[in-house]
């Protein structure tokens, strides 16, 4: 058979009129808001709280500290609603995503759903927390098995799970049922009803379940005080999860002759058509979609992001929607979580973060969004350096050691160029004691030379050539310089960070309410100091 061009039209699920603006459309600059979503004020369907999930990679030959890709995150996230979660490549986003489906293990905290803590599941109660929750992969091509037809794939976790269960239901309290059939635990739903409250019992099956009434025989002693309900069901397992499969890709705009054919033969966006239909399968409440439409060509995105919107609306559900593509977010999500170095550092409704970021990181983020689609009206803050190892954070604020509104200590009135020297030649004293290899990228973009092989005495040098040091500070640079020509790199940093460092290198800032139901972590946010805003615009940042 062959494989259909990436180019062929893809099903059209988007005719039917929506109040909900399109993506990809004219109406795609009216962003969701938080009026949009049905918010319960109650139970969130997902609580998470001080979660950490670190990755220990120790072995016989090595040991080193474990990468902290999750460290100390606590959001709710609210039926109905698609929380965005964003922030830089590595910085933890697909871990918190796994580790709230379960598919990783958290190393500290909780996750609340539905009053239990589902890290603390086993067996088949865990069994039960993953049909519930679901997840979308970002490459469809990676994500889907080539050789396993559309049909095996979407009927695989079906299989996997002997759906369907074929839960009964019957409007008596005292009633027993036998047969084909099980009653549903506290909390399961269940797939057929049987009332016996006109006297003959009268069915009726839940819509996800291919079955229609005249598939179930029930015979009912309503004679006792404890009626009797014989259940019987005329399909067998295997024919009923082929129709679930027809009815999943009919939600998802494919067609049942899709069923047979390998993933080979569609094109991108059918693809991830088909992964959504797999991850509907079991009928979660939850799915984590992770970088979902990232691979595909922009026109296609808009379709699948259309069709997210669409089944989010058909079947309430909710979305942790993690991205590197910040308009995407806007349009979609009614509240936006943005991620730096495994921690959450800013949490609020979209329009607000975007319209007004608060904390600097979101700035720095927001800044880079070509055609100003930001609150942000300022340069673009490009932020120095890379992250650090997730292995290593800092000890006080994670984005201290790039941060462009940094406090800085009270004993020194330094030009902001001899600032950011300092924290390059700190960043450098850090790296060398983690023993990594000397950061050559980073000296390259600080001095603008080639520094492999630089001694620390040459490095501080450049970096500080033309400062015009204050004497008691060129003391300190001396001072560390000469540790660390001694192979004392740790002792040398710390030197730096006491001369040097202020409250933002010393403490982690908590998350703080900002207003409009918005929290971010910084502690520029006390009054005592200027805003972040302010800070970030007053200080050249452009690089
Ligand atoms: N299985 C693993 N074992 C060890 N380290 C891991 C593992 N998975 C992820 N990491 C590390 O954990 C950190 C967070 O990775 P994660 O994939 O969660 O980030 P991310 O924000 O989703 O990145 P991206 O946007 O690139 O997918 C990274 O340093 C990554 O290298």
């Amino acid at each position: 058979m062959t494989p259909e061009p990436d180019t062929t039209p893809e099903p059209d699920t988007t005719s039917e009129p929506s109040t909900t603006p399109r993506f990809g459309t004219e109406s795609e600059a009216t962003p969701a808001t938080e009026s949009d979503v049905a918010r319960e004020p109650a139970q969130p369907v997902v609580s998470v709280d001080g979660l950490r999930t670190y990755y220990d990679e120790d072995s016989l030959l090595s040991r080193s500290p474990p990468v902290k890709a999750v460290d100390g995150v606590s959001l709710d996230i609210y039926p109905g609603e698609t929380l965005g979660l964003v922030g830089e490549s590595g910085c933890g986003k697909t871990t918190l995503g796994r580790t709230i489906l379960g598919l990783e293990d958290a190393t500290d905290g909780t996750i609340t759903a539905g009053g239990r803590d589902v890290t603390a599941l086993a067996g088949a109660e865990k069994r039960a927390w993953q049909r519930r929750v679901s997840m979308v992969f970002q490459d469809p091509q990676e994500s889907l098995n080539d050789r396993m037809t559309v049909g095996e794939i979407i009927r695989e976790p079906l299989e996997t799970h002997d759906w369907p269960f074929l839960r009964v239901a019957v409007d008596h309290a005292d009633a027993t049922v036998s047969g084909a059939a099980v009653t549903p635990a506290d909390g399961d739903r269940a797939d057929i009803t049987v009332s016996l409250a006109d006297g003959a019992p009268t069915v009726s099956v839940r819509d996800a379940i291919p079955l229609d009434a005249a598939d179930v025989s029930v015979t009912a002693d309503t004679t006792a005080s404890a009626p009797a309900v014989d259940v019987t069901i005329a399909r067998g397992k295997d024919d009923l999860r082929r129709d679930r499969a027809f009815a999943l890709l009919d939600q998802v705009g494919l067609a049942e002759e899709h069923y047979y054919r390998y993933p080979h033969q569609f094109s991108g966006g059918q693809r991830q058509r088909v992964g959504i239909a797999r991850a509907l399968a079991l009928e979660p409440d939850f799915v984590v979609l992770d970088e979902p439409v990232s691979a595909l060509d922009v026109s296609v995105q808009a379709r699948i992001i259309n069709l997210l919107e669409d089944l989010q609306e058909a079947f309430g559900l909710t979305y942790l929607f993690i991205a590197h593509d910040l308009s995407v977010v806007r349009h979609i999500a009614d509240r936006v979580a943005v991620m730096y170095l495994g921690n959450i550092v800013e949490l609020g409704p979209t329009e607000t973060v975007y319209g007004d970021p608060a904390h600097p990181y979101t700035v720095s983020l927001l800044s880079a969004i070509p055609g100003s689609a930001s609150g942000w009206t300022g340069d673009r803050v490009t932020l120095r350096g890379s992250p650090p190892s997730p292995r290593d954070p800092p000890a006080g604020c994670p984005l201290a050691t790039r941060c462009p509104a940094k406090i800085r200590p009270d004993d020194w009135t330094l030009p902001e160029e001899t600032w950011r020297a300092i924290d390059e030649f700190r960043a450098v004293l850090r790296v060398r004691a983690r023993g990594e290899a000397w950061p050559v990228a980073a000296l390259k973009r600080a001095v603008g030379a080639n520094a492999a092989g630089q001694s620390v005495e040459e490095t501080a040098a450049d970096l500080f050539d033309g400062h015009d040091l204050p004497a008691d500070a060129a003391e300190v640079v001396d001072d560390a310089v000469s540790l660390a020509e001694r192979g004392r790199d740790a002792a040398a940093a710390a030197r730096l960070r006491e001369a040097f460092g202020s409250r933002c290198d010393a403490s982690h800032p908590p998350l703080t309410e900002q207003g409009d139901d918005r929290t971010s972590a910084c502690f520029r946010h006390e009054p005592d100091y200027v805003d972040v805003t302010d800070t970030v615009a007053e200080r050249d940042t452009d690089g």
